[in-house]
């Protein structure tokens, strides 16, 4: 199958380039000056124990003139309208899409767009960020991806689409639930994300600072969302989340915190401020999730 990816970013430069070096026909679909640098100099990805190039396929945006079998999204919840137009071209009638976004409130926007048999769920779990010289910087040694479908999606197309991510080097999982496993994506990025952006540290930072017990409070209220809206995280799952949160020493910290101390744009309306949404509407209270969503608006007002 032949695969576009998105961007090649944090998340699509990573896995597109593992795809890339597991033999698999990958193209980055870019924008003028990602393309010129990654023309000039390659797709680099390095940090936690790895440094490999690659020399990538690359497509302007504006350029598509056939279609793909499979398209991976990995731009922020900003980028995704535009991404949506500017991808459009590569979409035929047997081409799946699978997100890379966390959150969920996107799958709604690309559905309405390309109807939900074509576009799938996914879970993508690394540590990466692109550094000052437009390299891939793996900050931290997680890489796996989970994808599957949601509604109708060809049984057969989905297997070949297993065949095409699967034994790339990286695990990846075919999931029977993959509307469960997002949802429960979504409960650890909103409190881990939430409590490091309100905090200005990471989890073992607050954790030092006698933070735990509001951390643990923040998963328990995103939790509670999570199963209001008929998706209730595992126990164990819940319970890893939790005592993860106790540990002075925890190096965790998500995206979105990467994002706040670079000083750039954050994903808060789609993680936190959407949450917060749907928890108002199913009559949950999350005074920690409103304290986090409201410490971001203003950070995202005053950038
Ligand atoms: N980074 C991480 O560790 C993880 C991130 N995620 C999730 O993955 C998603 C993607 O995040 P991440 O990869 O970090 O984001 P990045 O900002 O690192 O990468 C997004 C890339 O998309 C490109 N882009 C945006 N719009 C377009 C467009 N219209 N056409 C082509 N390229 C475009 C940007 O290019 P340009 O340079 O031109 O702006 C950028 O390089 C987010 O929802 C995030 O929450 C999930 C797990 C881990
Ligand atoms: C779960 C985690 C922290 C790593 O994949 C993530 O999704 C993020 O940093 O955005």
């Amino acid at each position: 199958m032949r695969i576009l990816v998105i961007g090649a970013g944090a998340t699509g430069g990573l896995f597109g380039a593992r795809l890339a070096t597991a033999g698999r026909d990958v193209t980055f679909l870019v924008r003028p000056r990602r393309a010129e640098l990654l023309r000039e100099r390659g797709l680099r990805v390095h940090g936690a124990g790895q440094d490999f190039v690659i020399t990538p396929k690359v497509l302007v945006t504006g350029e598509i003139a056939e279609t793909f079998d499979v398209i991976l999204v990995s731009v922020k919840a900003a980028g995704l309208e535009q991404a949506i137009e500017d991808f459009a071209p590569a979409v035929g009638p047997d081409t799946l899409i699978m997100p890379f976004l966390n959150g969920m409130r996107h799958l709604a926007v690309l559905d309405k767009r390309f109807g939900a048999d074509r576009v799938l769920g996914g879970v993508v779990r690394v540590q990466t960020t692109v550094d000052d010289d437009g390299n891939i910087l793996r900050v931290g040694p997680l890489e796996d991806m989970s994808y599957g479908a949601r509604v109708g999606t060809s049984p057969g197309r989905l297997a070949e689409l297993h065949a095409t991510l699967g034994g790339a080097g990286f695990p990846a999982e075919l999931s029977e639930h993959i509307d469960a496993d997002m949802w429960a994506k979504w409960v650890l990025i909103a409190s881990y994300g939430g409590a490091t952006c309100l905090m200005r540290g990471t989890i073992g930072q607050i954790a030092a600072a006698g933070g735990a017990q509001f951390s643990a409070a923040l998963i328990d209220e995103c939790a509670a969302v999570a199963t209001a809206a008929g998706y209730p995280m595992a126990e164990a799952a819940h319970q890893r989340l939790r005592a993860g949160v106790g540990d002075p020493a925890s190096p965790a910290a998500t995206s979105m915190f990467r994002d706040l101390s670079s000083g750039y744009p954050t994903e808060a309306e789609h993680l936190l401020g959407d949450l917060l949404e749907r928890a108002r509407e199913l009559d949950v209270p999350t005074p920690l999730l409103e304290l986090a969503t409201i410490s971001m608006r203003v950070y995202e007002s005053t950038r």
